[in-house]
Order: C-alpha cells, then sequence, then structure tokens
C-alpha cells in the first residue's frame, strides 16, 4: 500500500507541532522535511534547529529533503539533530558514492533525488547501495505546482529495474501529489506519495482521508 508522507513545507509554522501531533495521531508514519538553502533552489526553508526542534514531539519517521547545494557537508549536523533518511540530489552532489557511504556510517538512511529534466542513468550506478530513489515531479523550490506527467515514467522504469535486479530501494514521488493525480501516480509501483498542499491546505483528517480513498480505489 502507498503511504503518503505529509510535505511540512505546507504546514502553518505558527502550529507546526500540533500539526506533526496530528498527521501521527491520523497513522502517518513518514514525515517529509523540505530543507532548502536557497542555491539549489531559490527559496530557503528551514535548517536543522527546526529539525532538532520537532523531532522533541513525534516517533514519526523523518525523511529529510536537502535541496541544497554539497549536501555532504551537513550529514553529521543531520544526524544529530534526529533524521532518520537523508536524500541528497544527484544534481547537487559530486561525489555520491561516498556520500551514501558517509549517510550510512552515520545511522541514517540515504535518498537520492533526481529532479524532472534528470534522467534514471544519473544514478543508475547507486541503485544498489541507496535506500530510496526520490523522483521530483515538480521543479523543486515551491509547494503547490502542478505535477509534470511525464516524470511519471521514471518511477515505472525504476519499478521494473528493481524488479528485474532484485534492488531493494523504495520510490518517492514529490510534487503536485492530490486527489486528482494520485491515481495515476499509483498505478507507477510508487512506495511513498510526498503531498504537502493536499495534506496541509484545509482540514488534515478529510485531506488525508481523500487521498487514501484514492489509493484504497487504484489498488
Ligand atoms: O519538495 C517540495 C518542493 O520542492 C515539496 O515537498 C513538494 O512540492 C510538495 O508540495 P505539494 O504537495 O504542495 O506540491
Amino acid at each position: 500500500m502507498i503511504q503518503i508522507a505529509p510535505s511540512i513545507l505546507s504546514a502553518d509554522f505558527n502550529h507546526l507541532g500540533r500539526q506533526i501531533s496530528q498527521v501521527e495521531a491520523l497513522d502517518v508514519k513518514i514525515l517529509h522535511i523540505d530543507v532548502m538553502d536557497g542555491m539549489f533552489v531559490p527559496s530557503i526553508s528551514f535548517g536543522m534547529p527546526v529539525i532538532a526542534s520537532i523531532r522533541k514531539n513525534t516517533k514519526l519517521f523523518f525523511d529529510v529533503h536537502m535541496m541544497v547545494q554539497d549536501p555532504q557537508r551537513y550529514v553529521e549536523a543531520l544526524a544529530k539533530s534526529g533524521a532518520d533518511m537523508m536524500t541528497i540530489h544527484a544534481e547537487a552532489c559530486h561525489c555520491i558514492a561516498d556520500t551514501i557511504q558517509k549517510i550510512h556510517d552515520h545511522n541514517m538512511k540515504c535518498g537520492i533525488a533526481i529532479n524532472p529534466d534528470t534522467p534514471i542513468s544519473a544514478v543508475e550506478s547507486y541503485l544498489q547501495d541507496a535506500d530510496m530513489i526520490l523522483v521530483m515531479s515538480v521543479q523543486p523550490g515551491f509547494g503547490g505546482q502542478k505535477l509534470i506527467p511525464e516524470t511519471l515514467d521514471k518511477i515505472t522504469a525504476l519499478h521494473r529495474l528493481r524488479q528485474e535486479n532484485g534492488w531493494k530501494y523504495l520510490i518517492e514521488v514529490d510534487g503536485g501529489v492530490n486527489a486528482d493525480t494520485l491515481e495515476s501516480v499509483a498505478r507507477t509501483g510508487v512506495d511513498i506519495a510526498v503531498a504537502g498542499t493536499a495534506v496541509f491546505g484545509g482540514d488534515i483528517e478529510s485531506n488525508l482521508k481523500k487521498l487514501r480513498g484514492v489509493i484504497a480505489d487504484a489498488s
């Protein structure tokens, strides 16, 4: 069953702790946390002090998406903040193999993200070692964008490659996932669907119910 990972980028930061507790009480298991540096992407979001602070109040799995240049610089700090998984961008990291190793040495899972224009070939040599491949279905940097349908072909291909080779990575999709797009997303073989606006925009409980309903109907 596909899991929904709410992205706190779209949460109300004035009530962040309360909204995180709310999704946890609604049986969410994975929290998607977007760190943006204003360099790799134009926006700046938040960093390790915020992650360390929310860590105190929840047992949710922290799936941290590092939209930053040279993410290898932040492995120790992110591990200390309480992250469970660190996802680095293939486009932002010049020593991916070493960084995967470093992330694992710090007892975190390692994800590799690819932008909509980046082909799977850019990460093919790391598929065996990665714990997750994150397929960006919008250009990274902002919530509330429209899903780019062509990006879903990469998920289908990653799913096939995983089956053919017996690899273990999870596949995550991020950007523009909502009750209208989730049906086509669900057909790709994806494991985790990140949703920001579609969870935190409006009533969280009914939003999650609607998204889970689409997943149940599609499976
Ligand atoms: O990584 C992101 C932006 O770079 C966000 O996680 C993503 O866009 C989710 O937002 P939404 O569900 O509103 O599209």
